[in-house]
């Protein structure tokens, strides 16, 4: 082993040489795993058994290294028809336990988004394309290209007969894009069990802000998730034989989301902004100094126009104020064509994203008071019921924590540069969950590129991040070993 003050510039240059001369394989790999369609977005059985297909090519990827791999039992997905689905297991596992070592786990998900040629793809989704160097196909970059950067940086340790510098452990799931079925109570039971011996969790399931500098995420958002329903009765009218005599539950509804921001953005629901952390100097000079281009990101983005000038307000607005967002209307006329319909009963839906200090429950409270008062307003004889489905807690990590300053250095020795110090405006729910119920350092360490394009059409990962973000967890590897 080397000595702590000594960099290990010789067996660096091995791994970075290995992982160059092996990156065909790796890419291979990749194209695999790609082709399994492991979709947990749509509940239906061929895609489930695809699922558990991805888990076994990733178990047996994981014991071909040498690690103990144990497939924990996730049980059954109640579908609202009464249907049942298998929920595939969930990998727990393990590769070295030498006590003088810090114990890092790594959390990815092998599920996937939906994703059909017609959509709007170039390639097929599933089978891996090159085109300059981007590595186009579903999954690619959210969350395989990642998961596999972990594993690649583990096997070429392994491939030169070397120590790993690190002991590794692997949680990774198949059900993250419909909500991480199972995983939190997975966690909870072994907290003293698989968890115990955990000293910090790494995730890499988000994008840098930039195409060429990497970035360390310390924060995300959080969510509260609201259905409001106005009904009437369960059918629907006929707008000629009805219209006219009825409050209509489309009006009630539109009228009830129209009240819930103005259009500079602003939450109308009254005392929601009172609890937000207030800005300090010093995180205003974090988004100063983010490497934005902020008209590429505009036109890249294919918007005319945001709500914010500056690459600073922009990136508060997006990071570390609570924002709300309408989604959809279940019930409501929606498909093209020209139907008199009075729909009977609707179900508006919109989510706020919460950012720290924000009392969840206090939230809740906030917008049912203010949904009764502007429903009380139209004196309807309908029904309102409001109702909230979903509370994620917002994530902050301790970037004093060894892992950040692990991470820094690693990316400084593979790409030379500083990393963008970032936070995220979507959520990640487990990232809470970890660092509630293991109380252990969680960092988020992204690979993927701002323009990859995850959940959306045509998502790739660059050949060069891949490759270059297997080099970075090896590096990361060995700058733990030496802060330990
Ligand atoms: C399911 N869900 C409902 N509320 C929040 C979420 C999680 C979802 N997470 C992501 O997209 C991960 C991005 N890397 C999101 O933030 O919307
Ligand atoms: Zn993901
Ligand atoms: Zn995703």
């Amino acid at each position: 082993m080397f000595s702590p003050s000594s960099p290990p510039t010789g067996l660096l240059e091995k791994v970075f040489q290995y992982i160059d001369l092996h990156q065909d394989e790796f890419v291979q790999t990749l194209k695999e795993w790609v082709a399994v369609e492991s979709d947990s977005v749509q509940p239906v059985l061929r895609l489930r058994r695809e699922l558990l297909r991805m888990t076994d090519l990733a178990a047996d990827r994981l014991r071909n290294l040498g690690a103990h791999v144990d497939l924990v039992d996730a049980g059954f997905q109640q579908l609202p028809d009464g249907q049942s689905l298998p929920i595939p297991p969930i990998i727990l596992a393990a590769l070295g336990n030498d006590p003088k070592k810090p114990t890092v786990c790594f959390y990815g998900h092998l599920d996937v988004q939906p994703a059909r040629r017609e959509d709007g793809w170039v390639t097929d989704p599933h089978t891996l394309t090159e085109v300059d160097g981007k590595l186009y196909g579903r999954g690619t970059t959210d969350n395989k290209g990642p998961v596999l950067a972990w594993i690649n940086a583990v096997s070429t340790f392994r491939a030169l007969d070397e120590d790993l510098p690190v002991n590794v452990k692997f949680v990774i799931e198949g059900m993250e894009e419909a909500g991480s079925l199972a995983l939190e109570e997975l966690v909870q039971k072994e907290k003293a069990g698989f968890f115990s011996s955990v000293d910090y969790i790494v995730i890499s399931d988000n994008l840098w802000v930039s195409r060429r500098t990497p970035a360390l995420t310390w924060g995300t958002r959080g969510n509260s998730y609201f259905m409001v329903e106005v009904k009437c009765r369960d059918q629907d009218f006929h707008s000629g034989t009805f219209g006219g005599i009825l409050n209509e539950p489309m009006a009630d509804l539109v009228a009830l989301l129209g009240s819930l921001v103005d259009s500079s953005g602003r939450i109308l629901i009254p005392g929601i902004y009172d609890h937000v952390a207030p800005v300090t100097e010093e995180e205003k000079r974090t988004y100063e100094a983010i490497d934005l281009d902020l008209e590429e990101y505009r036109n890249s983005s294919q918007v005319k126009k945001f709500l914010f000038d500056t690459k600073e307000e922009l990136l508060m607005h997006l990071w570390r104020y609570p924002s709300l967002s309408i989604h959809g209307i279940e019930g409501a006329f929606h498909e093209p064509g020209a139907k008199t319909v009075i729909p009977g009963r609707v179900i508006g839906k919109f989510s706020i994203r919460l950012v720290p200090h924000m009392n969840m429950s206090v939230v809740e409270k906030q917008v049912k008071q203010h949904l009764d008062y502007i429903f009380s307003k139209r004196n309807s004889s309908n029904q309102m019921t409001v109702s909230m489905t979903l509370g994620l807690h917002p994530w902050v990590a301790n970037i004093r924590d060894n892992q950040y300053l692990a991470a820094k250095r690693a990316i400084k020795t593979v790409f030379g540069t500083e990393p963008d110090m970032i936070r995220d405006g979507s959520t990640i729910p487990i990232a809470r969950i970890f660092q509630d119920t293991i109380q252990k350092s969680v960092m988020m360490l992204p690979l993927g590129a701002v323009d990859d394009g995850e959940h959306s059409q045509k998502e790739k990962i660059n050949r060069w991040n891949y490759i270059e973000g297997s080099k970075l967890f090896a590096a990361f590897f060995l700058e733990m070993a030496k802060l330990h």
